[in-house]
């Protein structure tokens, strides 16, 4: 390009409102531009994978997309906050993605739970998302195929972890391809026509109730608590219902049209929830990966100590150890660890084939990008 062609560097301190709003137009037509450019290298690229595996073409690459989000939040200049830049790209994959291949997602509904705000938050909104009404029907989704991908709570700060979800995985062959981390804020919420003293009844979902336990004995204490299968399940109850108010998350009171009547009543103000993304793929290295593996020891003196002495041996550190009850029964446990790191590692490997000679059996649940956002 000739240097007289290139464009006048501008400075927005010496324009006004016109000047100001043609400088904002002439950038969107260059993003406009850009990002359709962006959008036709990914149509390319999935011609690429078609060409390479027709029956097999994987088209979401968790790994890749961790790549990408990270560099944009690198290299972000500001004055956007390094999140809502990386939120905006999110979405620009999403809606390329969704021209590759749309995909499925099953996650713990009704719509309006804090699951299906983290599948928002992890796969954008390019994606059809169907809500199920159990944890093990998520499971039972994908590996029926309907859904190529599932969204499914595993721990929160508070509360610790979700049994239905560890127990799931060890009967399954799913594998965890992702992690995806949510701030919870818990409102009450009620039907226009119920008085905040008139409140008999509080529903939510028991991880909820427990997470508000304070706040409910404090502002609420005669109010009976019911548990039910999720939040959103209890605001839609609400929706019909005088006398009783719902814990949920916002999504859920803008889709059953009911208003809040406190904000953020959770007695943690830092918690958050994690949720896996399970599917069948395995995912490859990113950089900067979790695994997740479930050990079935026997039973015997020491077999806690064998089980960790090899990831200290190799320099793998462990981020959580779960254990829950063998489904053989007989007092027989077995443990779900996360660790950094990829199955690909040299230390990984080392040390898992050393738990390997000690275990009854060892299973890799998936080595999946550490959450991003
Ligand atoms: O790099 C790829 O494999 C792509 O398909 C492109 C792309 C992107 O838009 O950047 C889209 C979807 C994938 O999940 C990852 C990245």
């Amino acid at each position: 390009m000739a240097d007289q062609d290139a464009p006048k560097p501008v400075n927005p301190d010496n324009m006004d409102l016109a000047d100001l709003r043609d400088e904002i137009d002439r950038l969107d037509g260059e993003i406009l531009q850009l990002i359709s450019r962006r959008a036709q290298c990914a149509l390319k690229v999935a011609e690429v994978k078609m060409k390479a595996a027709p029956d097999t073409a994987v088209f979401y690459r968790p790994e890749r997309e961790a790549q990408v989000l990270t560099r944009v939040m690198e290299r972000n200049i500001g004055p956007l906050g390094n999140e809502d830049m990386a939120r905006l790209f999110r979405e620009i994959m999403s809606a390329c993605l969704a021209l590759e291949k749309p995909l499925e997602v099953a996650y713990l509904g009704p719509e309006g739970t804090f699951t299906q705000q983290a599948a928002v938050k992890h796969f954008g909104r390019w994606v059809h998302s169907k809500p199920m009404p159990a944890i093990d029907e998520v499971f039972r989704e994908v590996e029926a195929g309907a859904c190529t991908y599932g969204v499914v709570p595993v721990e929160n700060s508070t509360e610790g972890v979700v049994n239905h979800t560890l127990d799931s995985f060890i009967n399954s062959n799913l594998r965890i391809c992702g992690e995806v981390e949510l701030r919870i804020h818990h409102n009450l919420m009620a039907g226009p026509n119920t008085q905040r003293d008139k409140i008999s009844r509080v529903y939510s979902h028991q991880q909820s109730l427990a997470q508000c336990r304070k706040w409910l004995d404090a502002h609420m204490p005669m109010a009976e608590r019911i548990a039910v299968n999720s939040n959103a399940e209890a605001a839609r109850r609400v929706h019909g219902e005088w006398n009783s108010a719902a814990i949920a998350g916002e999504m859920a009171a803008q889709l059953y049209d009911l208003d809040i009547i406190e904000h953020k009543i959770e007695d943690a103000p830092d918690n958050s929830t994690r949720f896996l993304i399970i599917g069948t793929q395995d995912v490859g290295v990113s950089g900067d990966d979790k695994t997740s593996v479930v050990v079935s020891m026997r039973n015997e003196p020491g077999a806690l100590y064998h089980l960790l002495q090899p990831f200290s041996d190799h320099n793998v550190d462990m981020t959580r150890l779960e254990t829950r009850p063998s489904p053989s029964g007989n007092w027989t446990y077995v443990f779900f660890i996360d660790f950094a790191g990829h199955v690909e590692d040299v230390n990984v490997r080392q040390a898992l084939d050393e738990i390997r000679k000690k275990a009854v059996e060892v299973k890799v649940l998936g080595s999946y990008p550490k959450a991003v956002l």
